[in-house]
């Protein structure tokens, strides 16, 4: 049984309630079929358990989800239909728990010991480096790129979500030529395969077999992408949320809530959660939030790794390590090559915030330029 909670707006909340739960499971919101028997409705139609206010919760029956009905297929009950009612005016999924069903998604492979241990990152937060230009380096540029990064001490690089497999940098010379530069050197290298399912899986293979030691996927290649990955790669997988807003927003949505938790569930090992100061200031309480979905303990599966960016820079590593705690990844790509010494001196620079030792030019210059210690708010 899967059992979701929802917010709904409408004049007449009761009649939306049940609208949903028979159009979601056995058929029009409105009309019986003469097929409607009394046992086909006990066996499969979802159940409205509770309504307070707008706040409606409902059961779907186990027995509507066959073993290979992944994610794609539950999202389309979950939050499908509805949104075809016109006297739904509003429906957002705040909350699911997916019961039984759950198990047959694997979760995280590594999860947060896992990347410690792969990158021997073992007790501070983590530091990210993200590819930038995001595009137009030849592999031999980026592939320098990164090897810069490295050497400032960087303990994941990710390749920007907007590069794709482009003639001038394509991913069969572009993994070869990072995964050289990087060698013998304990950074993660995640290339982007963001790409419509086929192509992603089958360009996280090729990374693979290159000798990547991560994958990067933004959201938009779809949930049962990620799974996909998980399920045929044995690499660490990064979430990209840029796009996420689009299904968090608006009258018709989910929260945040339910999309980490699908990303958990999907077998992401990191996930791009948002930023607290930079050009993204999310609220505290949200993002503790979604750090919650992210970390605590939930149905048995690996935790996943909370990457914050979007305007990071060295002023905030203390703040953010303080505020949130080790478990944390802090991404940046600007503010690396950003640097006025280059980007092995930004990325340095990041990883002064954290464990200064002795003079920390680097670091001086990048809060000098961006700005000190301090509380974004
Ligand atoms: O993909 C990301 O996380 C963003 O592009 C962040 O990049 P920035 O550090 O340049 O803001
Ligand atoms: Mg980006």
């Amino acid at each position: 049984m899967i059992t979701a909670h929802y917010e709904i707006d409408a004049s007449d909340v009761e009649k939306a309630a049940m609208a949903l739960a028979v159009g979601q499971s056995v058929g029009n919101p409105d009309i019986r079929a003469l097929r409607d028997s009394d046992e086909l409705l006990a066996r499969h139609q979802a159940r409205v358990i509770d309504i307070e206010g707008g706040r409606v919760t409902v059961e779907f029956p186990g027995t509507n989800f066959g073993e290979s009905d992944g994610i794609a297929h539950i999202m389309a009950v979950l939050l499908g239909g509805q949104v075809d009612i016109d006297h739904i005016e509003g429906c957002r999924l705040v909350d699911v728990d997916f019961g039984d069903e759950a198990g047959r998604f694997s979760g995280p492979r590594y999860g947060i010991e896992g990347i410690r241990q792969l990158t021997g990152a073992i007790d501070r937060p983590l530091i990210g480096g993200i590819v930038k230009p995001k595009l137009g380096l030849s592999p031999r540029e980026l592939a320098d790129v990164c090897r810069e990064m490295a050497d400032g001490g960087v303990d994941f690089i990710k390749e920007d979500e907007v590069l794709g497999d482009p003639p001038w940098c394509p991913l069969a010379d572009r993994v070869p030529a990072v995964v050289t530069a990087l060698d013998g050197m304990p950074t993660i290298y995640a290339p982007c395969v963001t790409g419509d399912a086929l192509d992603a899986v089958r360009r996280a293979t090729l990374a693979y077999e290159l000798g990547a030691s991560a994958i990067h996927v933004n959201v938009w290649s779809g949930f049962g992408t990620f799974r996909a990955i998980r399920e045929q790669v044995e690499l660490p997988l990064f979430f990209q949320k840029s796009g996420d807003r689009v299904w968090t927003t608006g009258h018709f949505a989910m929260s945040e809530v339910v999309l980490y938790k699908i990303v958990r569930l999907m077998g992401c090992d990191m996930a791009h959660v948002g930023m607290w100061g930079g050009y993204l200031n999310e609220s505290i309480s949200a993002l503790e939030v979604k750090l919650g979905v992210m970390r605590g303990s939930w149905i048995g599966l690996n935790t996943l790794l909370p990457s914050f960016s979007c305007g990071a820079h060295p002023g905030l590593v203390r703040d953010l390590g303080e505020r949130f705690g080790n478990d944390i990844m802090i991404s940046s790509g600007g503010a690396i090559h950003g640097h006025p010494m280059g980007t092995t001196a930004g990325a340095r620079a990041f990883r002064q915030a954290i464990d200064p030792v002795g003079t920390t030019p680097e670091l001086d210059v990048a809060l000098e330029l961006w700005g000190g210690i301090g509380s974004p708010r």
